[in-house]
């Protein structure tokens, strides 16, 4: 069990967890949506010990996240961060090698070698193996990144917007062998998603965040609703369950004038002018 407890992290005046508390169940896809800026990556970058909360506890099985203890910490981990760019010139084989060799020992044996290429095959990039990473596309290369983390092997695997870069055939290829691992592995797997439909399908847990809030908790069929689309988003939408009975979101357009109205709860922090000139 994955567990926060009081979490207080803020950036100066900007505060994007207040007393946030929640425990994440093994064996579960659980995934964080909300609004741009809201603190979902910082979230993860504090769950993985690179932010420092102003107060609160992460724990992992009863055993909580201290500085002097991030390496450890870590090992536990498979984290794929947002929009990481693969500048190193390294083979496609390589790459996903890393995910299982820890800076201290740099021993290849044939068996992880087989294994980073049945990773590489399970998703369909064997052709890839050999390719320098410089040249992938941005999709590619999210695919390589999410096999390096699953080579990890990791107790916790936490992916931040793993499908931007993907088509429909690759989102589901990585979203399915997500879900598939998770379950055979007993992994605790968190992931941010802005499509709220891919969420729909693929979260067990739901996590909405808002304002420093975790606004909203729960199976997408019970969280997912239009009132909650417009009060995170301010977007009118319709909520149907579709033929798996799973929440389909479609959202209704309005026009800009529609933003009008509601512009001052959805943009946060003021514009300070003063400090504008100030700068010049
Ligand atoms: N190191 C930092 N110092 C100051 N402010 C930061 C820092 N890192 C992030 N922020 C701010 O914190 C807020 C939350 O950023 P974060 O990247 O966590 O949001 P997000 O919910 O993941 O956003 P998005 O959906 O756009 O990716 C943003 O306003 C961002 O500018």
């Amino acid at each position: 069990m994955l567990e926060v407890r009081n979490l207080h992290l803020a950036f100066d005046d900007l505060v994007l967890a207040k007393d946030m508390s929640f425990a994440l169940e093994a064996g579960k896809v659980h995934v964080i949506i909300g609004p741009n800026g809201t603190g979902k990556s910082s979230l993860l970058k504090t769950l993985f010990g690179d932010i420092a909360p102003q107060s609160g506890n992460v724990s992992f099985d009863g055993t909580s996240l201290h500085k002097k203890q991030l390496p450890a910490w870590r090992q536990q981990f498979g984290y794929m961060p947002q929009d990481i760019k693969l500048d190193v010139g390294l083979s496609v084989l390589e790459v996903v090698l890393l995910g299982q060799l820890n800076a201290l020992s740099l021993k290849l044996g044939d068996s992880l070698i087989e294994e980073a290429l049945s990773a590489l095959n399970q998703i369909g990039l064997l052709h890839l193996a050999n390719r320098d990473v410089r040249t992938l596309s941005g999709g590619q290369c999210q695919m390589i990144l999410f096999a390096q983390a699953l080579m990890r092997n990791p107790k916790i695997l936490m992916l931040d917007e793993p499908v931007s870069a993907l088509d429909l055939h690759f989102q589901q290829v990585l979203l399915e062998h997500l879900d598939q691992q998770t379950k055979q592995k007993g992994w605790t797997s968190l992931m941010i998603l802005h499509d709220l439909n891919l969420a729909a399908q693929y979260a067990d847990n739901l996590l909405v965040l808002k304002g420093g809030e975790l606004y909203a908790q729960g199976a997408p069929e019970d969280v997912l609703t239009p009132e909650l689309v417009y009060e995170v988003y301010g977007v009118h939408a319709d909520v149907v369950l579709d033929s798996m009975g799973v929440p389909f979101v479609r959202t209704q357009r309005r026009g800009l004038a529609a933003f009008e109205n509601m512009k001052k709860s959805f943009i946060q922090p003021e514009f300070n002018q003063e400090k504008f000139h100030h700068a010049k």
